[in-house]
């Protein structure tokens, strides 16, 4: 636990760094990543939860960490915010580098007066009003889900840690700042429980590429009270999500 050791950013021309987005050599990406939006999370929790963390990536600022976390090598790198973003970085730790599952340790603003801030949201499923299941060219509406095995390993761990947790459908929105301030209201009654910005690319590309994805969210703010958290509080103070999260290592 403790300082982040700096690996020196490698040049293309070697064939060192894999992709133009992360300029880690394979091999210095654990098969497990946990990726929260904001780079400064990844960072504060590889330095309050890793041992020997390593940083194996900075291409833009999205910074990623390597180290071990009760013994098992793991990554924590930010996604960035939406879904282009989560899709570049997801696809190419999966295709790249083997990641085998990735872990989205997110925040969310709250669709239901139940759901209130700081609660942890485990997403079984994403809605989203992106068009980024266009790609796939299918005759219908796609349901992105989680993987199963995280999910329930997931339900299992919370339950043992006595951590209430609400699982259920999210949104994942191309847009933060809604021209219509009341659109969210029909996810509502829907029972979706909160909105994000990344989870549904994160899901439709691990089942594209048969691997493994979750998204854990903490609740930073209710769309239903006003409610509200600081920037420092959701990169800081989130931690039973993110040793929620951790413990599926
Ligand atoms: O806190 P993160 O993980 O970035 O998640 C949420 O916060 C950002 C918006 O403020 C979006 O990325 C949204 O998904
Ligand atoms: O309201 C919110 C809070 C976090 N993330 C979002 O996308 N929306």
């Amino acid at each position: 636990m403790g300082k982040i050791d700096i690996i020196k950013q490698k040049k293309c021309e070697g064939g060192i760094v894999m992709t133009v987005h992360i300029g880690a050599e394979k091999g210095q990406i654990a098969p497990m990543v946990f990726m929260p939006g904001d780079p400064l999370r990844a960072k504060f929790i590889a330095e309050t939860y890793l041992k020997d963390p390593k940083e194996v990536t900075s291409i833009r600022g999205m910074l990623g960490f390597t180290g071990t976390f009760d013994g098992k090598d793991v990554t924590v790198m930010g996604s960035g915010m939406g879904m282009p973003s989560m899709g570049i970085y997801s696809y190419e730790l999966y295709t790249e580098y083997d990641v085998e599952s990735i872990v989205r340790i997110g925040s969310c603003g709250s669709f239901q007066e139940d759901v209130r801030v700081r609660d942890v949201i485990i997403a079984m499923g994403a809605s989203t009003n992106s068009n980024f299941a266009s790609q796939y060219g299918l005759p219908g509406t796609y349901s992105a889900i989680a993987d199963p095995q995280l999910f329930m390993k997931a339900m299992e761990n919370a339950q043992e840690k006595n951590l209430p947790v609400k699982a259920g459908n999210i949104l994942s929105s191309d847009i933060f700042c809604d021209n219509d301030p009341n659109s969210w209201m029909k996810w509502a009654m829907m029972n979706v429980l909160a909105v994000e910005m990344e989870a549904a690319a994160l899901y439709m590309n691990a089942a594209r590429l048969k691997k493994r994805a979750l998204a854990i969210l903490t609740v930073s703010d209710s769309l239903v009270t006003g409610a509200l958290t600081t920037a420092e509080e959701r990169e800081k103070t989130f931690t039973d999500m993110m040793e929620l999260a951790l413990s599926l290592a």
